[in-house]
């Protein structure tokens, strides 16, 4: 796959200085020029400094602001001759560096700082200007922040910006929240820089107030879902095949050809064929293996646990990296005995290899559905008119997830808005037919092995779950009656009914 789909040229004409790039200070370009940032970006970290350059790349006039000055200088000293930028210093030069309505993208660490630096600009901003809010934001948040600052006359567009740092600089996905108003000014703006998709910008309005930042939440946690799957991918390669982290990148690189073609997948295989310089050993076999988190997966696990919609595949990725940190805990039971194992060889190991093709395929389709339902979820509960087609198109460029396959979830979408799982769409649901038997043979042989594939194997079970007839949860209720008189429904006639279990004949009646 192709690395981040390209920028579209820049805008001719809106520049200055024709593109050629120039940096003055917002008191020195008042003094000789009439003309001011139509966009300015504060919090100048990673994010911040390479959407900058990036809007300056596409002929826009950008206005600079960072809390401590160092990195403001720093990107024009390094990058100043990429576009045109207005270096400013304090909160008010920034601000009058700006023409209205002004237009402010915040891209400084989610919760408090977003909130110091929405306190520090909004008193300097007039009605019907828009503080855009890049950052990881929790949806929550950003739902209280647009009440609070509309009722200031601002507009506040909470957007969810994935890609990482390369993104960012040339082309990231955008998921825009906030009011059509303020989309329908940031909007050209927001899709110039976006990444671009068979001529389809990355970017598009996703719904009102905290749309934008819930959507990015989920992008997240299928991320979150997505790592977890391809590295248990690699765990069963390397352990149950015995095969060296170069010989296992292959594999991936070979996959990447196919319907697996994705950025996680090249990278994937990218991180495993790098060795490390100062030891001579494989990167991944030098890393401290406890993966860290910042906590948009389990935002994600904790509004799907409140929404009511089982993200199994997010919940078990938030999970293991939880336990893969856990020291203390996989210290003292380091030792408890599991199976032998001998590596599996010759033929076996060719189809087990197949095989985890297809339990990766089918266990990232549930993955997705997963994830796909919980925005369906939000969108329900928030009064949000989220289109996920247009979320899945947007995700086929620029983002972390990006992938061949969400053209498909694209197309499935296209074909049927109201589909209830991706599961149940035709191409889907042939797909995962026939990878079931490897998809099941992968998860015994994990089982048997003792090789943990939490995500593969509760990916599995919430297929079987699904498509079961009946479920143990007519027990379930039945427990609930027996020792809380909690009542249930019965199959054969409407009703809510509790039976008197500690009677003799354990009469039933209608309640
Ligand atoms: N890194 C990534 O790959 C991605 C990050 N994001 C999100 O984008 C945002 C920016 O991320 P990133 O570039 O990694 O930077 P960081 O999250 O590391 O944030 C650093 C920036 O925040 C500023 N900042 C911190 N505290 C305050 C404060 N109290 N007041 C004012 N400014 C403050 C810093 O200013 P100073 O220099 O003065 O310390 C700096 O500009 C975050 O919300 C992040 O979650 C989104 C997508 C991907
Ligand atoms: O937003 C992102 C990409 O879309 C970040 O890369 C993400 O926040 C990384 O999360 P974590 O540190 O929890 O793995």
């Amino acid at each position: 796959m192709e690395p981040i789909a390209g920028s579209r040229p820049g805008r001719p004409g809106l520049g200055v200085d024709g593109g050629r790039g120039t940096s003055r200070y917002a008191g020195e370009r008042r003094d000789e020029m009439t003309d001011q940032a139509n966009i300015g970006v504060t919090g100048l970290a990673v994010m911040g400094r390479n959407l900058a350059r990036n809007l300056a790349r596409h002929g826009h006039t950008v206005a600079l602001h960072n809390r401590h000055q160092q990195r403001t200088d720093d990107l024009v000293a390094q990058f100043g001759d990429e576009g045109t930028f207005v270096p400013t210093g304090s909160a008010a030069e920034f601000v009058a560096a700006l023409e209205r309505p002004r237009k402010l993208i915040v891209m400084v660490k989610a919760g408090g700082p977003t909130d110091a630096v929405i306190e520090e600009f909004a008193p300097l901003l007039e009605d019907g200007d828009m503080i855009v809010d890049g950052g990881n934001a929790h949806f929550a948040d950003t739902r209280r922040r647009e009440k609070a600052l509309r009722e200031r006359g601002l507009h506040f567009v909470g957007t969810g910006v994935s890609g990482g740092e390369e993104g960012a600089l040339h082309g990231p996905s955008i998921m825009p929240g906030g009011s059509r108003e303020a989309y329908a000014s940031l909007g050209p703006i927001l899709t110039d820089i976006a990444a671009d998709v068979d001529g389809t910008p990355c970017c598009t309005h996703i719904g009102p107030d905290g749309a934008g930042h819930f959507v990015k939440m989920v992008h997240n946690g299928i991320e979150y879902a997505d790592m977890q799957l391809i590295a248990e991918a690699y765990d069963l390669l390397r352990h149950a095949l015995g095969l060296e982290p170069a010989q296992i990148a292959d594999i991936f690189r070979d996959w990447n050809t196919g319907r697996l073609d994705s950025y996680l997948i090249e990278i994937t295989a990218q991180v495993l064929g790098h060795v490390d310089a100062a030891t001579g050993r494989p990167f991944v076999d030098v890393v401290v293996d406890q993966a860290e988190q910042k906590g948009t997966g389990r935002w994600t696990v904790q509004t799907a646990l409140e929404l009511g919609v089982p993200t199994t595949g997010i919940a078990e990725a938030v999970f293991a990296r939880s336990l893969s940190g856990g020291a203390a805990l996989r210290e003292a039971a380091r030792g408890l005995p599991g199976p032998a194992r001998a590596p599996i060889t010759g033929a076996a190991a060719e189809t087990l290899a197949a095989d985890i093709e297809q339990a990766l395929y089918a266990s990232k389709v549930v993955a997705y559905a997963q994830g796909f339902n919980e925005i369906q979820a939000g969108a329900a509960e928030y009064d949000w008119p989220i289109d996920l087609g247009a979320v899945a198109t947007i995700w086929r460029g620029g983002c972390i997830i990006r992938a061949a396959f969400l053209d498909d979830i694209r197309a499935a979408y296209a074909n049927d808005p109201a589909l209830p799982t991706l599961l149940t769409d035709g191409g889907f649901a042939e797909a995962v037919r026939d990878a079931q038997d490897s998809w099941r043979s992968v998860v015994a042989t994990a089982a048997r092995l003792g090789i943990p594939a939490p995500g593969f194997s509760s990916a599995l079970s919430y297929y079987d779950a699904l498509r079961a007839q009946r479920l143990p949860a007519a027990l379930v209720q039945g427990q609930r009656d027996y020792f809380g008189a909690h009542t249930y429904q019965r199959v054969d006639r409407p009703g809510t009914f509790h039976t008197e279990w500690a009677t003799r004949d354990a009469a039933e009646h209608e309640v």
